[in-house]
């Protein structure tokens, strides 16, 4: 698997939107330097990223079945790896889920940890040893700006990727003896199946066991906001795509990489007020006050700020 010198790049979740468009850059780099193992739990769901690998498909892509949720599943993908060797681990797989948490069964919520939070813990745990043996090795996590700053209606969501800015933020200090790398990817919205599953998701429950205020809280104020967020901020997954791998070739790769400065002012809002007074105030401001003029709001700050938030973030350009 892969010639000499070539890095071994293993990806989840590669059937569609950002681990589609990862594993499709990285085989396509013009030096070959990646051999990417571009992973997914059903394998009929592969023809999307076998028509975007083109020449690269069986060269420097390979496809292998992985679910997260799964031990089995995760171990016998990395047996069937030469040596069990992975040089670049991009744990990408995720889910979301939305709406008021009075509507939303408990087994729905462990299915958000179990795939967000355990499903990285477990192919961390699979991989890392071998590259603390080796002494080298890079771990990326595709967090969110919500593992950063919670977001209403994604509280449980927001929860799983906080989880894991807490592990990867405890684990980072002992990697770093063994020379093996951990980064973070933190994207705002991303234009992907993801937003299209929310609403779709959405649609079809009448959120039981919530009662009518939140509801149209949740349907008629913050479901649009959110659509016109995503249309005004969203970036494309070759975005987040070009950022990871700048990351990945970086000499001295950043251990936190937001994607999209228009998020910089909200996480920086977090760090100016410790008591959290401003960051509750604001996104109640931004949502109940101005939440029926978003779409003017969202267009005007897109023009008013553009190339002035970049300095703290990682660009894809
Ligand atoms: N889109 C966005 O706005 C943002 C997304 N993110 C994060 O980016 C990552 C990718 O999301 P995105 O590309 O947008 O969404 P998509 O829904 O397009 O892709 C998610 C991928 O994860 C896979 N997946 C889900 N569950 C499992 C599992 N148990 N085992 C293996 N694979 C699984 C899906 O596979 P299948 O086809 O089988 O369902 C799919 O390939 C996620 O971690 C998400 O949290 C972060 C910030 C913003
Ligand atoms: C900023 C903001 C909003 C929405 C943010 C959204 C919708 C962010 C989505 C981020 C995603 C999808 C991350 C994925 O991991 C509101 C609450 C509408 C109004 C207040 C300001």
């Amino acid at each position: 698997m892969g010639s000499p010198g070539q890095k071994v790049v293993l990806i989840t979740g590669c059937s569609s939107g950002i681990g589609l468009r990862m594993a499709v850059m990285l085989a396509k780099d013009e030096k070959k330097r990646y051999h990417v193992i571009a992973t997914m739990r059903d394998l009929k769901r592969k023809d999307k990223l076998v028509e975007a690998a083109g020449d690269a498909y069986e060269k420097t892509l390979s496809l292998a079945v992985l679910d997260v949720c799964s031990d089995d599943s995760v171990k016998q993908c990395i047996n069937g790896i030469k040596d069990r060797h992975v040089d670049v681990l991009i744990n990408n797989a995720g889910i979301g889920l939305v709406g008021p948490v009075e509507s939303i069964p408990i087994e729905e919520m462990k299915k958000v940890f179990e795939t967000n939070f355990f499903g990285v813990i477990r192919m961390i745990k699979e991989v890392m040893p071998d590259m603390k043996k080796r002494r080298g090795g890079h771990i990326i996590v595709v967090s969110s700006v919500m593992g950063l700053q919670g977001v209403v209606f994604n509280d449980v969501y927001a929860a799983s990727k906080f989880a894991m800015e807490g592990f990867c933020e405890s684990l980072a200090v002992q990697l770093l003896k063994f020379n093996v790398t951990l980064s973070m990817i933190e994207p705002g919205p991303v234009r992907t199946e993801f937003e299209a599953k929310m609403i779709q998701d959405v649609k079809q429950k009448d959120c039981p066991g919530a009662d009518p205020d939140t509801v149209h809280y949740f349907k008629n104020i913050y479901l649009p906001s959110a659509v016109d967020i995503f249309e005004a901020f969203g970036q494309s997954p070759d975005d987040i795509a070009r950022c990871t791998k700048k990351v990945i070739e970086a000499s001295r790769p950043r251990f936190r990489n937001l994607t999209n400065p228009m998020y910089s002012p909200i996480v920086a809002l977090k760090y100016a007020d410790e008591t959290g007074g401003l960051s509750v105030h604001a996104f109640y401001h931004m949502l109940f006050n101005m939440g029926s003029l978003m779409h003017v709001c969202v267009t005007a700050m897109k023009y008013l700020t553009c190339g002035c938030l970049r300095t703290r973030t990682i660009s894809p350009n």
